[in-house]
């Protein structure tokens, strides 16, 4: 029999997977409505579209380089010694303020520059030479570093309300008339339960579900899905990579969207900064091509274009891969190939397998979802 088509209706839910809370309102109804089975995008498309996203489009942008970054590069200065050294009076810093190209001067340096100047009208910067902001307006640290954090905050808020459009309507079992319905208005609590992850790995998906009602009521803890993250009592290490395994059409996708749409608007896991929802689907386009972990944020979010890989060493990332049953690509767990390096490029398989394994991003949270038959390909020991 092939494991990954659908099963028969009415047989008993799996443990140590996702499971519909009641088999005849979910999965069978479902089923009779008609799960809708995933097609696949042609590959030699470059626009990427999944039955609940939006259309991106790969394109690659320069990164842009500001100019008092160009005119360190020219000078051979380090930011460091910019920072502490007045570039007037070539002394120590005194209260410190900043132009708006970027460099730092005493404030009574550039004052008496800018007075000096008055006549032409003129405020440029002196080490540059590009027009600056008044002196009302030269910056303190507190105050530009203040707004830096301020333009990171932005770029993630602009990301939720991506995800939160992305995610808040769904196309309900195989209804392909494009009449989307809002997942809030729909969606029924699923019984997830927590599972030993060899046992996930041997079993064949009809033993699990024969098999079911006779497991240890030790992992019988129905796990809302929002806390997926969230450790039971009798653990002792934290969750950094979940697999949740289950039959088709019990519902992943729509556990992946809610989970999503619950952080995109604010309601459950804020210490999560940034959620990167990826599926396998959109991942086989790509997996002739060599990318780096941040291109591949940047291609599949544009939202997050302006985050940088030293941005991203300091956030709290979760990334979600929806269907490893889908997925094309070779993840070779045993291949040596070590990534550490956000921008460092490679396969997507290897960008995958080293994330997975904690190699790359060691602090970033990660979610796969799979049927049973193909959850084997990731090995019990990465999972937690
Ligand atoms: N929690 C839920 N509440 C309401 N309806 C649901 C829920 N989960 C799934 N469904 C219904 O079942 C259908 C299939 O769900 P979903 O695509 O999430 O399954 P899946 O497990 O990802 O399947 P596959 O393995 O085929 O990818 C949905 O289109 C929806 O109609």
């Amino acid at each position: 029999m092939d494991q990954c088509e659908d099963r028969e209706e009415g047989v008993p839910p799996s443990k140590s997977t996702l499971c519909g809370e009641h088999e005849s309102q979910t999965k069978a109804q479902r089923k009779k409505r008609g799960t809708k089975r995933k097609h696949e995008p042609e590959p030699s498309c470059v626009s990427l579209k999944s039955d609940w996203s939006e259309e991106h489009f790969i394109y690659f942008k320069s990164q842009p380089v500001s100019a008092a970054e160009r005119a360190r590069k020219r000078s051979g200065v380090s930011e460091e010694e910019q920072l502490s050294c007045c570039a007037l009076c070539q002394d120590v810093l005194k209260d410190p303020v900043s132009t708006s190209c970027g460099h730092w001067f005493c404030r009574q340096c550039i004052c008496s520059y800018w007075d000096q100047s008055a006549s032409s009208g003129d405020s440029s910067c002196p080490q540059c030479g590009e027009r600056s902001r008044s002196r009302a307006g030269l910056q303190t640290a507190s105050q530009s570093s203040c707004v830096q954090n301020v333009g990171l905050q932005e770029v993630l808020d602009e990301h939720k309300i991506s995800l939160r459009r992305r995610c808040e309507r769904v196309n309900e079992g195989s209804d392909e008339t494009g009449s989307r319905t809002l997942l809030n208005r729909i969606y029924t609590e699923l019984y997830i339960t927590e599972g030993q992850s060899e046992e996930v790995h041997i079993q064949h998906e009809v033993r699990q579900l024969e098999t079911a009602s006779k497991m240890d009521a030790l992992h019988d803890t129905p796990i809302r899905c929002q806390d997926i993250f969230k450790a039971l009592p009798d653990q002792q290490r934290p969750i950094r990579v979940v697999l949740t395994n289950g039959v088709a059409g019990v519902g992943k996708t729509f556990s992946v969207q809610k989970f999503t749409l619950d952080w995109a608007e604010g309601l459950e896991n804020q210490h999560v900064s940034v959620v990167v929802l990826l599926s396998f689907r959109e991942l086989n386009l790509i997996r002739d091509e060599q990318y780096s972990l941040l291109e591949l944020l940047h291609v599949f979010h544009p939202t997050l274009q302006k985050v940088t890989a030293e941005k991203l060493a300091v956030s709290q990332l979760l990334f979600i891969f929806d269907g490893l049953d889908e997925s094309r690509l070779s993840l070779d767990f045993t291949n040596r190939k070590l990534l550490s390096d956000v921008t460092q490029k490679s396969s997507v398989s290897q960008l995958l397998t080293n994330l997975i394994q904690g190699n790359l991003l060691p602090s970033a949270l990660v979610w796969i979802t799979s049927r049973p038959a193909a959850a084997n390909q990731i090995p019990p020991t990465c999972v937690d």
